[in-house]
């Protein structure tokens, strides 16, 4: 019996209730939603897709869960610059539902912007460990650099670590290929921009990332042990502590089993510990 439980069922919450659910993934979805028309709009029309599925909106229940999906706060529009820009409106969110589900002994993923610094947040007022804290968007940042790769007929993997937002680190020494540093910084300003013309065209982005947080979930569930680019708490790996920031963690049952450290060319290591300052500057204002 698999538990999920999805705090905030907008477009993103509510995709990846649905998509665990078509999926096979969980036995049972607790959403939560404060708006209460869409949360039963959405128990409504996951329960009509006749999925052998169990849809409760049992907060208690919550903190029994397996994993539980933070998806609550207000996404970006095309006037909202950065992810970072959300902080002050979503910093309160997280802090509520944090407060909430103190003591939760599941595992947590943290999709609200700006991710790393809620991550950081729910794991310190959740008083979970930092390895059962994932934050998700390095495999959505990935995924849209390995698209522009192919734009520029370069070949991947193609792997995104550091910040979901402006500060994030494409990996182009993992690609095997020599990336000349201009090349390298109009990749980088391509995927800066990649969701917002998403933002700007529907509203939201809402198939990438409930197609790779679904992933995250079966890597969980199914014990899967792969190495996935996610927001993990630091604790000295890449020189870095103090902060949640996205690099290739081993995803299994009980969460982060491992951080890898890979060897970073200069221009990575030095925008990696760039992100790495930035995020936690950001995180210390949620010690304010
Ligand atoms: N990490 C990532 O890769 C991604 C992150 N996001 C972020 O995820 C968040 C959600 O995005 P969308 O689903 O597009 O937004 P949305 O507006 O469709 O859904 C957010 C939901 O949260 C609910 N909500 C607000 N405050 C709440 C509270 N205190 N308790 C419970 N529910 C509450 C709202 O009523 C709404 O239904 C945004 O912060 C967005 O920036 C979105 C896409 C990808
Ligand atoms: O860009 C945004 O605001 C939403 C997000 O994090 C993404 O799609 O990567």
């Amino acid at each position: 019996m698999t538990s999920l439980a999805v705090m905030g069922v907008g477009r993103v919450g509510g995709e990846t209730a649905y998509l665990a659910a078509v999926l096979g993934l969980v036995d049972e979805i607790i959403m939560h939603d404060v708006y209460e028309p869409l949360l039963r709009a959405q128990v409504l029309d996951l329960c009509h897709t006749g999925l052998d599925v169990a849809v409760s909106t049992d907060t208690e229940a919550m903190r029994d869960a397996d994993i539980f999906v933070f998806a609550a706060g207000t996404p970006r529009n095309p006037g909202i610059r950065t992810r970072a820009d959300l902080l002050e409106a979503n910093l309160p969110v997280a802090r509520s539902c944090g407060r909430h589900l103190k003591g939760f002994e599941g595992v947590v993923i943290t999709i609200t912007n700006p991710m790393d610094a809620n991550n950081y947040a729910l794991s310190k007022l959740m008083e979970v460990d930092r390895r059962r804290c994932i934050g998700f968007g390095g495999q959505l940042d990935s995924a849209r650099f390995g698209c522009i790769l192919g734009s520029e007929n370069l070949r991947g993997p193609a792997v995104v670590l550091g910040e979901h937002g402006e500060h994030q680190v494409p990996i182009f020494s993992r690609t095997g290929q020599v990336v000349a540093p201009e090349l390298r910084e109009s990749i980088l300003t391509r995927l800066r921009g990649a969701s917002m013309e998403v933002i700007a065209g529907k509203g939201g982005t809402v198939f990438g990332p409930a197609c790779h947080i679904a992933r995250l979930i079966e890597a969980i569930v199914r014990d899967r042990r792969e190495v996935l680019p996610c927001s993990c708490i630091v604790d000295g790996e890449y020189g870095l502590s103090g902060c949640s920031i996205g690099v290739p963690a081993r995803i299994g049952r009980e969460g982060v089993l491992a951080i890898e450290e890979w060897d970073l060319d200069p221009w990575e290591a030095e925008r990696m510990h760039a992100a790495g300052a930035y995020i936690r500057d950001l995180a210390r204002r949620f010690d304010d």
